[in-house]
């Protein structure tokens, strides 16, 4: 990606009401006016105005943003155009053909990145922002663009530095008896508790950037498709009262107690001579593998109590909350004790459904009520703050020993780390791994 490039993309998908192209680059300016015309061309007119021209014979809006105060930090133009696939194509056609090359994905908001608008954590929140699948990953994304993360990081980066400089000054009077500022190892252990607290963050951070795999699993006509369409508030998939009505598995999204979650709706479990229900059986024993929490249904009100549990025994399902459904049929029955979380519903009534969300939360994040965390950190900087904070406990040691050179190359590595996080000594694989996930025209 070179990034004095002019480069162009829609920022809007095609089909809707307005295309947007956008036009970043040092010529961004003089591209947008051999495209775009009007009485008064974008040079004239203030920056940011929006001004009303053509793009061939078709009215277009457009807004020019002078560099460095644009989303990418270069010259930006957009082009508002009529939507519909063919007024967009003719557009783009036109800008490529003056001078702008095709935005590669991620490419604009790279672009904000290397011009110092965002730092790499930021720049990753833009992405976390266009495919939060929560309202609370919504608004931790927000935060996190918002610099939330990225500040914790520069303080303990600065720290690290300060601390990284205190031991190499020693280095440069080896003979003398250089009294070392006091409490030097206390900071370092504190750095390292610190980043020990962004890391446990990891977890919620995972859930709800990944959102929770949730299965439902349980014999035929246990209430499963009931479950899922109750948690979904539509009538999702289809009940009857007949055993083995879900053949194939069902997936959907939706938000649990404000966690993204993918669930699955899956079909019965039972052995059968019929191959396309055997298909879908298989299928099913694969997404109770896969999954992070599992609702297993027990139908409560039947005459075959000791079958649903041995199927249940049999299928080791992970993150496992047996479900006693169907109370309403039978809400005075003494039901067997079982191992682990246990929770009595019904799908049909809605009784016990509060529950069950409590039961799920527990499951997937440890607490019936998750809250907003202020901070939660994705699997990258995770990697990169285990690595910084493994090095910091010999740190302090080495420096309480004297041994100011060592101390000196392990702070310099832990600072080096915790920089690769905000992006401030990164490789261009790791780069282009980040950026290429976004979508065009971001
Ligand atoms: N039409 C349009 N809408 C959009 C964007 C855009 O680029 N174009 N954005 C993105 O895709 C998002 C908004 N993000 C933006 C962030 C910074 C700047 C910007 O011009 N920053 C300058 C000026 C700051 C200021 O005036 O306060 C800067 O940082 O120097 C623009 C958009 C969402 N909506
Ligand atoms: N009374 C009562 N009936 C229920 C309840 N949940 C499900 N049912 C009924 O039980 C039958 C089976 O429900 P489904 O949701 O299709 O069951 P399933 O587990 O998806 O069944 P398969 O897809 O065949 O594996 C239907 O007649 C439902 O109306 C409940 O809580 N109470
Ligand atoms: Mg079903």
């Amino acid at each position: 990606m070179n990034t004095f490039d002019n480069i162009a993309a829609p920022a809007t998908g095609i089909g809707g009401a307005i295309t947007i192209l956008r036009l970043s680059g040092p010529d961004a300016l003089a591209i947008g006016g051999r495209v775009w015309r009007s009485r008064t061309s974008l040079a004239e007119a203030p920056p940011r105005t929006m001004l009303l021209g053509k793009v061939g014979p078709d009215p277009a809006l457009a807004v020019y943003m002078k560099a460095p105060a644009s989303y990418t930090g270069d010259d930006v133009v957009e082009l508002h155009c009529h939507g519909g696939a063919a007024a967009a194509e003719q557009a783009l056609k036109l800008v490529l053909a003056s001078g702008c090359r095709m935005a590669e994905p991620g490419e604009f908001t790279f672009r904000a990145f290397v011009n110092g608008k965002l730092d790499l954590v930021q720049a990753e929140a833009v992405g976390d922002v266009i495919s939060a699948g929560s309202d609370m990953a919504f608004k931790l994304a927000e935060k996190q663009l918002a610099g939330a993360l990225s500040s914790r990081l520069e303080t303990l980066y600065e720290e690290l530095n300060n601390l990284r400089a205190e031991a190499e000054s020693h280095l440069d009077f080896p003979d003398e008896e250089l009294a070392w500022e006091e409490g030097v190892p206390e900071r370092i252990r504190a750095v390292a508790n610190e980043l020990k607290r962004l890391l446990a963050t990891r977890g919620i951070g995972a859930t709800l950037r990944d959102g929770v795999n949730l299965v439902i699993a349980g014999r035929p006509n246990a209430g499963k498709s009931s479950l899922l369409n109750r948690l979904l508030g539509m009538e999702r998939a289809i009940v009857t009262s007949i055993p083995g009505t879900t053949r194939d598995t069902i997936e959907a999204s939706t938000v649990l107690r404000g966690l993204p979650v993918r669930l699955t709706d899956t079909a019965g479990i039972r052995s059968s001579s019929d191959p396309i229900e055997q298909l879908g059986v298989e299928r099913s024993r694969r997404s109770i593998e896969g999954a992070q929490v599992t609702f297993w249904l027990l139908d409560a009100s039947g005459d075959e109590l000791d079958l649903e549990l041995a199927e249940m025994a049999r299928h080791p399902a992970p993150g496992r909350i047996a479900v006693w459904n169907k109370l309403d049929l039978a809400p005075q029955r003494a039901l067997p004790e079982l191992d682990g979380p246990t929770v009595r519903i019904s799908a049909k009534t809605g009784e016990g459904i509060e529950k069950l969300l409590d039961a799920f939360a527990r499951e997937a994040v440890d607490t019936p009520r998750p809250e907003l965390p202020e901070v939660a950190v994705n699997a990258r900087h995770a990697r990169l703050l285990e690595e910084a904070a493994g090095l910091l406990p010999d740190a302090a040691a080495h420096f309480e020993c004297g041994e100011f050179e060592l101390a000196g190359l392990m702070l310099r590595d832990a600072l080096h780390t915790v920089g690769e996080i905000i992006g401030k000594t990164v490789e261009p694989d790791i780069l282009d791994n980040i950026f290429s996930r976004f979508c065009i025209g971001k």
